[in-house]
């Protein structure tokens, strides 16, 4: 992960054009059933994230908490860990309903490691096995941290991003955001823009969103054209979720990354 965060700057957010590749086949396509024979235990390091929750972040990934499960460590926090509840977790009561509604009642280790850092605005670094519930983990606080944002009226870049390396996960995310702020009833903008899209759907970034989900390759083309500002993104964007990450090393991403916390 140092290395990965810690490679050369870049000098121009919206150079190096050689992003992951959007067609890559989708790598998530976890199911309830998925979930449920994962059990807890067997974590092989097999997807991580990063969470940005502040601006006074340091920038220097080897830095930040980690959440680290690997197949020796899970054994001990299996025996040892404190199964803890929506609640205990400090989830807002709008989202633990939205979730008893799905009939998710019950936290998974990684959401009991990785949401209370969150709300409290820490970096995180998270990998866990596929199927383990990390999407909730880093989608559950974001916009929790979004309900008591008054807005900045004025401002001319999302608030939170979550860049995702393929167009089926960011179709995939963005209707699991939109379903969760929906049972919230609570207002927030949630957009998702891709390569694929027409020019005039960039549009639906001026405004702009509370939310913005998309992938890199696509940040990188709002950039060129001004549909995103490399100086508004780092004036007002306050949450980055950066799903699958290890996609994303040793790209330019990791450098626009750098730039924009
Ligand atoms: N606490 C929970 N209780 C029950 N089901 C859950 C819980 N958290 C997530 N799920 C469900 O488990 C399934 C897999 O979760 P999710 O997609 O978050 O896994 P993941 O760890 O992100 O997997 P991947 O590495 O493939 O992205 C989803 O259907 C999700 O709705």
């Amino acid at each position: 992960m140092a290395e990965t965060a810690g490679g050369n700057g870049s000098d121009n957010l919206a150079n190096g054009l050689d992003g992951p590749d959007e067609d890559e086949p989708d790598s998530r396509k976890g199911d309830q059933s998925e979930f449920e024979n994962s059990g807890h235990g067997g974590y092989d390091l097999n997807m991580e994230y990063v969470e940005n929750g502040g601006r006074e972040s340091n920038h220097m990934l080897h830095h930040l908490p980690a959440i680290d499960y690997n197949n020796e460590k899970i054994k001990e926090e299996d025996e040892e860990e404190e199964v803890k509840t929506w609640e205990e977790l400090g989830l807002d009561p709008r989202l633990i309903s939205a979730l008893n509604k799905n009939g998710i009642d019950k936290t998974t280790p990684i959401q009991i490691s990785g949401i209370p850092l969150i709300l409290e605005g820490k970096d995180v670094v998270a990998r866990a096995k596929t199927g383990s519930g990390k999407t909730y983990a880093y989608l559950l606080p974001l916009p929790q941290k979004l309900f008591s944002d008054t807005g900045a009226s004025k401002k001319t870049a999302p608030t939170a991003m979550i860049l995702v390396p393929t167009r089926e996960l960011c179709q995939q995310v963005y209707e699991e955001v939109l379903s969760l702020i929906a049972a919230c009833k609570v207002q927030l903008k949630v957009v998702q823009v891709t390569s694929s899209m027409a020019g005039k759907d960039l549009a639906a970034l001026a405004g702009p969103p509370d939310i913005l989900v998309s992938t890199p390759a696509c940040i990188s083309t709002c950039l060129q054209s001004d549909a995103l500002k490399a100086n508004s993104i780092q004036e007002f964007l306050q949450l980055l979720v950066l799903d699958e990450l290890f996609v994303f090393r040793r790209t330019f991403f990791c450098h626009m990354v750098m730039k924009m916390t």
